[in-house]
């Protein structure tokens, strides 16, 4: 598939990562979605901001996509603080966290992306920081060497992670609030999908709205980059306006799955089908027949196929379920193979 469709941002350009900003919701007002997460985090926010006090640390996790790095944004202008940002595999030394730590003002944001990612060492330096707003760090060096313990300013630590899974139990505790970001459904992706397109200035139909938001993989990003994608299309085939059948010309030619798949997903029930006779199937041994992680699958991959219906977990692993033969036009049964 494309892969500016992959939800994960790992692969965008620069003027991807642009306009990926320029469609960033900056408030909880503009932000769609996630009600029970936003309903909370307003309440902890106004109390905050009411006592003067930093927020509880707050953690983000879920799979890419679903506004983890918009939220920790929409965090600190919520509280009307500065927001540092850096992420696990790019702090590897409890030196470079201390610069970070020590210039952060009162109540500020730091926004720890991929915080799963952090080195123990880095790790462990955090846990007096998140704790006590105390970190200890090394003057001089030679015989002369010493610590000494600074007061840090209160502070929130938002951490963000699309692998909860593999953070580390004490991290976790840490953690005052955490919030799990779930996919979304496709009336919420519309509302996103006309919003981005008045911010990108392309006129949009209803109809032309909810085929893309179908579409999409219950990942915002995926609506806004499809949508980007179609508004190429309107310009050049069309009129410039999005209508439902330059919409539909447009998916077809990207070859968007009608349900928003994407190549990993189909090659798990595929899997899962023809060499595992739909299950079940327990998760190790498919991780290893799809050459992922189980982790991943488990993280990434399964709660979005488990919300629309294709996979069911049971005690024995994972089976598919009638859909997915449907969406793959297989056929269930020993006839698969022809030789059973
Ligand atoms: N609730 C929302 N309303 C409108 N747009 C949203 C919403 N959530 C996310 N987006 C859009 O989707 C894009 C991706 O969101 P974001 O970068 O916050 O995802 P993420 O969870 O941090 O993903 P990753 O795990 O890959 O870092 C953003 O640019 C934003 O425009
Ligand atoms: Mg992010």
């Amino acid at each position: 598939m494309n892969e500016n469709l992959n939800p994960s941002n790992d692969n965008y350009s620069p003027e991807e990562l642009d306009l990926e900003k320029k469609l960033r919701p900056l408030t909880f007002n503009d932000f769609t979605g996630q009600d029970q997460v936003l309903e909370n985090l307003l309440i902890f926010v106004q109390a905050a901001n009411l006592r003067g006090e930093a927020l509880d640390h707050t953690l983000f996790h879920g799979p890419p996509g679903l506004g983890k790095t918009t939220l920790a944004h929409i965090l600190a202008n919520e509280l009307d603080v500065n927001i540092k940002v850096t992420s696990g595999p790019v702090l590897d030394k409890p030196g470079d966290l201390a610069g970070l730590l020590t210039n952060l003002d009162d109540r500020d944001v730091l926004f720890i992306d991929e915080i799963h990612r952090l080195s123990p060492i880095v790790e462990e330096y955090l846990y007096s920081a998140m704790e006590d707003y105390k970190i200890d760090i090394m003057i001089e060096s030679g015989p002369n060497a010493r610590t000494v313990q600074i007061n840090l300013n209160p502070f929130t630590l938002v951490g963000a992670t699309t692998r909860s899974g593999l953070l580390t139990a004490p991290m976790r505790a840490r953690f005052g609030i955490s919030s799990r970001l779930q996919y979304y459904k496709t009336d919420l992706l519309t509302s996103i999908v006309q919003r981005s397109s008045s911010i990108l200035n392309v006129p949009i139909s209803m109809e032309a709205a909810i085929e893309i938001a179908g579409r999409s993989r219950g990942t915002p990003r995926i609506a806004n980059a499809l949508l980007r994608r179609v508004r190429d299309f309107a310009q050049i085939k069309g009129n410039g306006k999005i209508d439902i059948e330059i919409a539909k010309f447009a998916l077809e030619a990207l070859n968007v799955d009608a349900h928003g798949l994407d190549e990993m997903d189909n090659k798990i029930l595929t899997t899962i089908i023809d060499k595992f006779k739909g299950g079940p199937v327990g998760i190790t041994t498919l991780a290893t027949a799809v050459s992922e992680s189980a982790e991943t699958i488990e993280e990434v991959y399964e709660p979005f196929l488990i919300q629309q219906g294709f996979i069911m977990r049971t005690p024995r692993g994972r089976e598919v379920t009638e859909q997915a033969y449907k969406h793959l036009g297989k056929i269930k049964g020993p006839i698969q193979g022809g030789l059973f």
